[in-house]
Order: C-alpha cells, then structure tokens, then sequence
C-alpha cells in the first residue's frame, strides 16, 4: 500500500509512505507507486504508530451477548487501535492458561487487533489465592499482563507476593486500585452532587491509600506496579513522589476521566452533560466514579506531563437491561474504543496539553513499553512494522451508540459531535478498517 501526503506525527511537510511486507519499505516525495498497489489519499491526514489499549473488556468467554472478541476487535480498529489487553474479568475467569490462551488465538483468528489476554493475579478473582500466573506467561499466548481489575487486590501481603512473583517472572501487575472497605455500597464519587443526590459515595481516599500503598510494596520488592484508571489529584500527587522516588509505578488514565465529571449524574439541568439526559442516569456510572473538576484539571496535566503515563479505555461494554435501571443496581462502566482519540483531542490537543507526538506516545508508545510490546508503539521508519493509524484530524462525527461496533450501546456521548476521525488502520501493513468500516 502506498499512502501519499501524509504527515507522520502531525509534523513537517506531507511526505509518501510505502508498505510492503507489513513493513514501512519507503519514506519520500512522490514515490512511484508499485504495479497493483493500493493506494490511499492520504491528504490533510496525520499518520501516527497503531494504538495500543493497556485496559479492554471484551466480555468473551461468558457474555457475548454484551461483546466478542470480534465485535470489540472491530471497535478497537475503528478506533486505531492495533493491539489490546483483554481483561480477565470474564466468565470463567482468565485465571488458567486455557482461557488465556483461546483468548489469543480466538483474537489471531479475528485477526483486526492483537488481542493479549491478561490473566487474573488471584483465582476466580477472589483475592485469596495467586493465580498460576507462569503457566499463564508460558503459554501460547504468553501473558505478560495480569490484574484482577473490576476488583482490587486488597489483601497487602498477597499483593507483597503477586508483586515478587511478577518480578521473577519479568511481567507486570496492573492494580484495580479501590479498597473494598471505603466502597462498600458506594455508586457515586463522594461530593456534594452525591450527597445531592442522596447516592452512598466511593470516595477519593478508596482509590488513593491503594495506590500509596502500592507503590511501597513495589518499592520494597523491588517491582514494577501499574495503576489502572486514576482518577483523583490525590493520586497524581502520589504518583509523582512515587516517581520522585525512583519507584517503578506507571498509572493509565481514561478518556471519560478526562472528559466527564460528576455532574453529569445532574442530568440536563447541568451545563457538562448530553442532550436528553435525565439525573441518576446510570449512563454515567463507571468505576471508579467520575469526579469533580480538579480532578479532571490535575489528570488532564498529568498526562501532559508524563506523571500519569498513558491513556487507556476501560472499554467496557454492558447490555441495556444492565444500565436502564436504578442507578444502584446498574453495572458499572462504558464504552470507549472507538471515542478514545477524539477525546484526546478535544481535552489534550485542543488546549495545547499535547501535540501529535505527544499522542502517539500516550496512545501507543507508552502503553507499549510498560507492557513490553517490541513491535507496536514503534517510530514511523523505513524497516519498521507498519502497524499505523491515520487520522483525518478536521472532520468532526456524531457518536450513535447503535452505530458503533460493540455489541453494547452504553457510551455516554451519545450525539455529542467528537472532533477527528481515524480514516484508516493497518496491522503489520494490513488494512483492518477504512473510512468506517472493518475489512475483514
Ligand atoms: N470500569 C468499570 O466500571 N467496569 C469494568 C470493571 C473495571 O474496570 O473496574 C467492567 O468490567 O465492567
Ligand atoms: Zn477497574
Ligand atoms: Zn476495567
């Protein structure tokens, strides 16, 4: 394939760039395109390496009413993506290699994104017992990731011991950071709008006295500890003097943190949320909870910054009956892939947080190194792997939640106007998606 007068990183002059063999062959002016070679117009467009999301829910093996393993890997490539980590919090849990290992083959057949599966730290996510996790990082599907998100790990000296394992076995553990004592019943981020609202609160302190804590037992074993969806200024704060420490702890944030806060769950009356939305819409419950505007504010300058390290979607689809109920019964969480990167824009490029380059390092090389990928998050270079994401960064689109590729329609931009559009996704130089729809 070859993509004429792109601009790799949103930077320089419009430049050509030949594919062949799923590698980046050529990078010049007017290249003379090869017989039967595809070629793309690429004009106006910014080519960025693939995106890689750190935190899927594709809801396969056990709910594939909600999401399969096809269905999100479509939306992961509609959306830019070229790899995504599968959580375990699936049914049967991904505690065992069985599991593990049809996740990852089931995503080569798929073929639209690599699919890794992360594999449970304790069995059945139950927090008592450790999870084989080297037979889970020897299989065909070598994990190299494992959580128990959805919960946390709460148990301090199980987690002391996940920590040693992971370092011997050179992977790394992502933490659900919320102690489960601070959340019981908890719906709604503890504020004034919850308490408004008359919602049990989740508050900031759940979140923050895990990552504290974390981050001491990581520096004493000497291992490498990730913090899923931060969502306070508190945790910003102990995410950089935890790094000022010199202890390996990465944090991801996700797009919906950035965007939305708690009064959303105001409904229409509030300036911050979508047409049509009515107060207690349980659209709006996610865990952990969206928070108030300083937290946004501090998250948001924390990616900028490099404290928290990445963005990551928290893709987590639900069926309507799961979400159109009572706000305190409904489920937790929302869609995500396929509204990440306008998202970044809108809150990260649009201000002047982040410049191109700086996205291609939140969406793809970051999340790529702290998980240990060699061939994605790579510099767009001849001999590189063409594992790549054009955007069309000037056409703005309106998100429909039946529309879009999941199988769930729970997102919460629901008809709000999303600035840019991924044109094209190429996986090892394959075209997954084009102008909205999958090729495969
Ligand atoms: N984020 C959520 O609100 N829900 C996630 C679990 C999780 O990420 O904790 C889910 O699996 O639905
Ligand atoms: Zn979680
Ligand atoms: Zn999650």
């Amino acid at each position: 394939m070859l993509i004429r007068s792109v601009r790799p990183y949103g930077e320089g002059d419009p430049v050509d760039v030949l594919v062949t063999d799923g590698e980046i062959a050529e990078i010049g002016t007017s290249i003379d395109a090869p017989d039967d070679i595809e070629v793309v117009d690429g004009a106006g467009a910014i080519v960025l390496p693939g995106f890689v999301d750190m935190h899927t829910h594709l809801r396969e093996p056990g709910r594939e009413d909600t999401e399969t393993i096809r269905s999100g890997s479509a939306a992961a490539a509609l959306g830019g993506y070229t790899a995504v980590f599968a959580m375990a919090n699936t049914a049967p849990v991904a505690d065992n290699s069985t599991v593990t290992d049809n996740v990852w083959r089931s995503g080569r057949e798929v073929g639209l994104v690599d699919v890794y599966p992360v594999g449970a730290v304790t069995v059945g996510l139950e927090g008592k017992q450790l999870a084989e996790m080297g037979m889970m990082a020897s299989g065909a599907a070598g994990v190299r990731m494992f959580s128990d998100d959805g919960k946390c790990v709460s148990d301090p000296l199980l987690m002391r011991r996940a920590l040693e394992y992971a370092k011997g076995l050179g992977v790394l553990i992502a933490q659900h950071a919320e102690e489960p004592r601070l959340t019981v019943g908890a719906v709604a981020h503890e504020g004034p709008t919850a308490a408004r609202l008359g919602l049990a609160g989740w508050p900031r302190a759940a979140e923050e006295s895990i990552v504290v804590r974390d981050a001491l037992l990581a520096r004493d074993a000497g291992a490498r500890v990730h913090i899923c969806h931060a969502s306070t200024e508190g945790t910003v704060a102990l995410l950089r003097w935890a790094k000022e420490q010199g202890i390996a702890v990465t944090a991801e944030v996700t797009p919906h943190h950035l965007l939305l806060d708690d009064s959303r769950l105001l409904g229409s009356g509030s300036e911050a949320s979508g047409p049509g939305l009515g107060a207690y819409d349980a659209i709006n419950k996610v865990n952990p909870p969206l928070r108030e505007e300083r937290d946004k504010v501090a998250l948001r300058q924390a990616l900028a910054d490099g404290i928290v390290d990445c963005v990551a979607t928290d893709h987590a689809p639900h069926a309507a009956q799961e979400k159109c109920c009572e706000f305190a019964q409904a489920k937790p969480g929302m869609l995500g892939l396929q509204t990440a990167l306008p998202i970044i824009v809108e809150t990260m490029v649009a201000p002047g947080l982040l410049d191109w380059r700086g996205v291609a390092r939140v969406m793809s090389e970051r999340p790529a190194q702290i998980v240990g990928l060699t061939d994605q998050g790579r510099p767009i270079a001849v001999g590189e792997p063409a594992n790549l994401t054009l955007v069309d960064p000037e056409t703005s689109w309106v998100v429909h939640g039946r529309e879009l590729a999941s199988l769930s329609d729970n997102t919460p931009y629901e008809s709000m106007s999303m600035p840019a559009t991924v044109v094209a996704t190429l996986l090892r130089g394959v075209v997954t998606a084009r102008d909205g729809e999958v090729t495969r």
